[in-house]
């Protein structure tokens, strides 16, 4: 799914607008339907007092209609303000507003210097600024801002909250309205999927308005949403008269006297995700263990490495490894082989500069935000972190998967892939073994680096948000192996 930027859901408006064709004031009325349709089950008691803050632009359009609407499904407890601190109001805003007043509902103008009443509202509406937000917010804007953040009520934003950028970076100078909630129409905005987005942001929603979507998707853009889709699309099925030698063999090289959880799970992860083969090369020290957790993992001792490397599909390396550095640079002097370089083994990459260079390709990278900073230096945001990201993975022909709430895959050709599944119930240690396992282990069953990525991260959060669903507050990452083959049974859903 394409996400597109501020300009470009302007473009798709326009063009709906023209070829479907609909009227601009309709495309609203849809819009603000769209948005009640997903708040009425979200607070459903109409006895909820609400207060609806309106701009003057298209996002205070929206307000207006959401007002009206709202009432007509039996909601008699709204307020509305229409904040007129800019010099100018849009027609669509203009006709809602003419439109209001054939209603019992109250509404208050403020002008600039207004004093701001106390607001005691169980809701409050944010349709102030949308997307069309162009600076950050100063004056009586940031006060009547700073006036709603202050009070208890729960706060809907509709479309963006406002002050918080659609797209591009998110300076911590900027202030926003913080929403509990953000209903956004026909796309989430790239902002959302930034961890910076979290001073503006609880959850979101988004909602069909009946954009062209066919002119969406065929609009250019870096940035992909992965989906339920993508997964069924990739995943290949298990053929009749396979065997295990159709499944590829996965080494993971991995795990230390005080780590050795790390290669077990991440063993079990390739076991689990399909491997046809997983073998450990893990120190003898962690042998029965390996035999006792995994017996269908085999054994590789280190010396054995050199001899029978050429029979491996794919290799991943680093959960739990320590700085054993000789073992990483002699892994990359063998033949090149398609490999999960993860942890411990990026910790040594930024401690060796000289190792990048020696990469193999396909080659995937695991950072998190620490061990990507060790890598390629620090960052003062995310946006500037994943545009050094892009230009390595170009650079170097190498996917990085960049971990986070949201984990960016940045693939070769620059271009990103977003990854919505995972919850914070899996915040937990031993969760990135897990996704090195799964990434070996769909290289080694012979998936492209980048379907390989998008796989491991997408399956490997559906498998953490099942857990969660059936109850599970916290989902320690060797019960999420478990959960594996359900979720690609289900091909990364659960009904
Ligand atoms: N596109 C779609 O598909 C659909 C969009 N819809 C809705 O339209 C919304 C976008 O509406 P919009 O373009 O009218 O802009 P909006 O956010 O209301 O801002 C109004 C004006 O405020 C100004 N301004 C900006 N920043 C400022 C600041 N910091 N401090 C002070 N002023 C500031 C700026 O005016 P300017 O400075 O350019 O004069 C801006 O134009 C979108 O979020 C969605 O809710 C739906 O109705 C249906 C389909
Ligand atoms: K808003």
């Amino acid at each position: 799914m394409n996400i597109i930027t501020a300009a470009q859901t302007k473009d798709a408006d326009r063009h709906t607008i023209e070829t479907e064709p609909i009227a601009s004031v309709d495309l609203m009325e849809r819009a603000a339907n769209a948005f009640v349709t997903a708040f009425i089950p979200l607070y459903p008691d109409s006895n909820t007092s609400i207060l609806i803050c309106c701009g003057t632009g298209n996002n205070g359009g929206d307000g207006l209609a959401i007002a009206r609407l709202l009432q007509a499904h039996g909601y008699d407890a709204i307020t509305v303000w229409v904040v007129r601190f800019a010099n100018s109001e849009r027609d669509d805003f203009t006709a809602n507003f003419a439109r209001l007043h054939n209603t019992p509902i109250r509404i208050t103008e403020f002008f600039p210097g207004d004093k701001l009443p106390d607001i005691d509202q169980t809701v409050i509406i944010d349709a102030l600024l949308g997307s069309g937000l162009n600076k950050p917010l100063t004056g009586d804007w940031l006060r009547l801002v700073k006036h709603i953040n202050g009070v208890p009520g729960r706060k809907v934003a509709v479309d963006v909250p406002t002050g918080l950028r659609a797209d591009g970076i998110i300076p911590d100078t900027e202030y926003a309205l913080y929403a509990h909630d953000v209903i956004s129409f026909q796309r989430p905005k790239l902002s959302f999927f930034f961890p910076e987005s979290a001073k503006a942001i609880e959850r979101f929603h988004v909602v069909d308005i009946g954009l062209d979507e066919s002119y969406i998707e065929r609009l250019p853009t870096d940035f992909r949403l992965i989906t339920r889709d993508d997964i069924q699309r990739i995943y290949r099925n298990r053929l009749p008269f396979s065997h295990k030698g159709t499944y590829g063999h996965a080494l993971l090289i991995a795990g230390n006297t005080r780590t050795m959880g790390a290669a077990l799970l991440c063993c079990g992860a390739s076991v689990y995700s399909g491997a046809g083969l997983t073998s450990a090369c893990i120190p003898p020290a962690g042998l029965a263990a390996l035999n006792t957790c995994h017996p269908e993992v085999m054994y590789c001792p280190e010396e054995d490495l050199a001899e029978i490397w050429g029979t491996f599909d794919a290799v991943g390396i680093g959960p739990g490894l320590g700085q054993r550095e000789k073992l990483l640079t002699a892994c990359l002097g063998y033949s090149a082989k398609p490999m999960v370089i993860d942890a411990d083994a990026i910790t040594l990459l930024a401690r060796e500069p000289s190792l990048m260079e020696k990469l193999p390709t396909p080659c995937i990278l695991t950072p998190h935000m620490k061990e990507f900073d060790r890598l390629f230096g620090t960052h003062s945001s995310w946006w500037d972190r994943l545009r050094t990201a892009r230009e390595q993975a170009e650079a170097r022909h190498i996917v990085l998967v960049l971990k986070n709430r949201y984990t960016f895959i940045v693939m070769p050709d620059g271009s990103v892939y977003i990854n919505p599944t995972g919850n914070p119930a899996m915040a937990s240690g031993g969760m990135g073994d897990v996704l090195t396992g799964m990434l070996t282990s769909f290289l080694a069953q012979g998936y492209p680096p980048q379907e390989a990525a998008i796989l491991a991260c997408y399956l490997h959060g559906t498998a953490g948000d099942q857990l969660a669903a059936n109850g599970m507050a916290v989902v320690p990452a060797g019960k999420l192996i478990r959960m594996i083959p359900l979720a690609i049974g289900n091909r990364g859903g659960f009904s």
